[in-house]
């Protein structure tokens, strides 16, 4: 069965799947390239463009899975470190919602739909399928890249979520409209907080990345 891969940016592409994998020039419908008779397409940095990449492609293709591939951060006091490779099991929307002095209340806490039409899952916390032979973390969707050491620290005692990423939670929400099943892998890039953008692993963790989601894939 054909599945769709989504990738954030052209550069993780580039450093998950070798050239072979390319397709010269990128078609009007994003696909950027192809695995077997596995699609792989950009969805772009963030919420917004995530989720309106995976429906509209997901609702074209029909594919059996879609999985969100990408670079993400760890929570300092996770576990976890730079350069490890895991599979999302859990991602929740992490700032729709309001903040007040005491604590974050994310809009099913509001009693507010998120989707009102909606069929599937569109609350703001999701669960992910895991098939692969990845340790599971669960993960927080941001639109902010944490950078502060206080920040850090309120979101981990909020979600108690070790990952933070830009797009998951919005992919998922994709994917359970469409009825679709969804899974995420990460290469940990970086510790959430203070930026350090010199210290980041990006280029090794995704090729073992890649490597084992082509091992894996049928
Ligand atoms: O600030 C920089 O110089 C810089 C250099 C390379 C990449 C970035 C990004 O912001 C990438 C955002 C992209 O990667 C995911 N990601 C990676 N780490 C984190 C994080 O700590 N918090 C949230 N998202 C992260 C994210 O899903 C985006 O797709 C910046």
């Amino acid at each position: 069965m054909t599945q769709l891969i989504l990738v954030p940016t052209a550069l993780e592409r580039d450093f998950l799947f070798g050239a072979d994998t390319l397709i010269p020039q990128a078609s009007p419908d994003w696909i950027v390239a192809r695995i077997g008779p596995h699609r792989v397409a950009l969805c772009g940095i963030g919420p917004a463009a995530a989720a309106m990449s995976a429906y509209a492609l997901a609702a074209r293709y029909q594919p059996s899975r879609i999985i969100l591939v990408g670079i993400a951060g760890v929570f300092p006091k996770a576990g976890p470190q730079p350069g490890d490779l895991l599979q999302v099991n859990q991602d929740s929307f992490a700032d729709l919602g309001y903040q007040d002095q005491r604590a974050f209340f994310n809009l099913d806490h509001m009693k507010l739909p998120h989707l009102p039409q909606s069929k599937g899952a569109a609350g703001c916390r999701f669960t992910l399928a895991t098939p692969f032979d990845l340790p599971r973390a669960a993960a927080v969707t941001v639109s902010t890249i944490t950078s502060s050491a206080e920040r850090a620290d309120a979101l981990w005692q909020a979600f108690g979520a070790p990952l933070e990423n830009m797009e998951g939670a919005a992919v998922a929400l994709a994917a359970a409209q469409q009825g679709i099943p969804f899974s995420q892998l990460r290469a940990v890039s970086n510790l959430v907080g203070p930026r350090d953008p010199k210290s980041w692993l990006i280029k090794e963790p995704l090729a073992r990345l890649g490597r084992l989601l082509r091992k894996t894939l049928p």
